[in-house]
């Protein structure tokens, strides 16, 4: 495989650098006036919200009648999501400590890449090739989604919009532009697709819930119920057989482990849309019923997102909390930090990183094996792909 023409100096790129650390992610509007277009690119996505053939009819529909509502809630949490400016902050930082703990693999160059808001995937794809990545020099990417637990309705989603745009700009077949030879020189691929029991991971959040529990007096420490919350899922996708619930409760297992199960909690579900089924208990709901009951002292966790984003800033803090205090729960509800800028959270991503650049890995063995529910060609063409790209490329490949 040819080398990249490297886009920083020579003396800082060990003999397998420079490396791009691509971080995927939803996205969010960064202000007001975005609130549209990232709706209309979310309800566009087939992945995440099968429309069927209505798709391109009934997804601008939704989307407008939803506009106006979600405007409201990002201009109640400042005008606009903060996850670009965490997500380029954790890549830069982490991408930072890689330089020294891989010097092999240096430079690390921090790229993020969102679903529905800017920076898109295209244009972080674009900007690679515009820096020296594939056009026939190849060079080495790594796509580490900022999802600790897989679900096909997030990490799936973006590493089929990542393998699409790669066939479009990369691929001889579909690009007359480039020559076979050109198409060998491609971007090397390899993914971090699932990471939801990481012993840094769990630390940081442990690190932020003990935070938390010592805002409470000492006596009554232990009695305070932790209510880990995670985006829900349709109970279509769960039946499908998606990997996200089970690897969400693997994640709060870890942590109450490391945590010594000193407190009693539960995993709740939070942010349904719609009126289909989806899954419960729902955090509203089990916060509301515990205050009835008398257990007012909550924390509030969110553990499936690792940054602040409307679901902490809004839904957690001004709606749920709000209403827990309306039933008398006299500030004693509380909600855990996110992860944000916590540099044992930092430390975990460049550790993760670190070693899956060490060992070569393309991908957990658990991304060949499609849900049993499946019958997307996408996720079975991104599966291949993404499978193909190394070492394991004979690894089962899923049917
Ligand atoms: C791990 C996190 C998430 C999963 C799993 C997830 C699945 C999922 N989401 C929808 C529909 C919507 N989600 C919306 C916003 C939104 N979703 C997540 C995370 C997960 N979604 C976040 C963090 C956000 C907010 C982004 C931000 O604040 O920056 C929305 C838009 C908001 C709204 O209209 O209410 C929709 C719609 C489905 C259908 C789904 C699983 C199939
Ligand atoms: S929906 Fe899970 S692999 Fe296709
Ligand atoms: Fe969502």
């Amino acid at each position: 495989m040819a080398t990249v023409v490297p886009p920083v100096t020579q003396d800082s790129t060990g003999s397998k650098g420079p490396t791009a650390m691509v971080f995927m992610n939803m996205g969010g509007p960064a202000t007001t006036d975005e609130v549209g277009d990232f709706l209309s690119r979310l309800f566009a996505d087939a992945d995440l919200i099968p429309l069927g053939p209505l798709q391109s009819y009934l997804g601008p529909l939704i989307s407008r009648r939803r506009t106006p509502k979600i405007k409201r809630q990002y201009a109640d949490i400042g005008g606009g999501s903060p996850i670009r400016k965490w997500s380029e902050y954790q890549a830069s930082e982490m991408c930072k400590l890689l330089d020294k703990t891989n010097p092999e693999t240096a430079p690390h160059k921090p790229y993020v890449a969102f679903r529905y808001a800017k920076p898109l995937t295209e244009d972080m794809y674009l900007q690679l090739l515009e820096d020296g990545f594939g056009k026939g020099r190849g060079g080495r990417a790594v796509a580490f989604t900022q999802y600790p637990q897989y679900s096909c309705s997030t990490t799936g989603s973006s590493l089929n919009e990542l393998w699409k745009l790669r066939q479009r700009l990369e691929s001889p077949r579909r690009n007359q532009n480039l020559s076979a030879a050109e198409a060998e020189g491609s971007i090397k691929w390899s993914v971090i697709d699932r990471w939801p029991t990481h012993p840094g991971l769990v630390e940081a959040f442990a690190e932020n819930i003990t935070k938390t529990l010592e805002t409470y007096p000492e006596d009554i420490r232990d009695s305070v119920v932790l209510l880990y919350s995670a985006h829900s899922l349709p109970m279509s996708v769960v039946n499908r057989g998606d990997p996200y619930p089970a690897e969400v409760a693997a994640t709060v297992w870890a942590v109450q482990q490391r945590l010594g199960h000193r407190n009693a909690y539960r995993l709740c579900w939070q942010s349904q849309v719609g009126p289909s089924a989806w899954l419960g208990a729902q955090t509203s709901d089990t916060v509301k019923n515990f205050v009835k009951k008398g257990q007012k002292d909550l924390i509030l966790i969110p553990i499936a997102f690792t940054s602040d984003h409307i679901e902490t800033l809004f839904e957690i803090d001004q709606e749920v909390i709000h209403e827990a205090d309306q039933l008398g729960a006299e500030g004693r509800t509380r909600r855990a930090e996110s992860l944000n800028g916590s540099p044992t959270f930092i430390k975990a991503l460049a550790d993760l990183a670190g070693s899956h650049l060490r060992n070569d890995e393309v991908c957990s063995r658990q991304m060949g094996l499609r849900c049993p529910g499946c019958k997307s060609e996408r996720c079975l063409e991104q599966k291949r792909f993404f499978m193909g790209q190394g070492v394991q490329a004979n690894a089962a490949v899923t049917l």
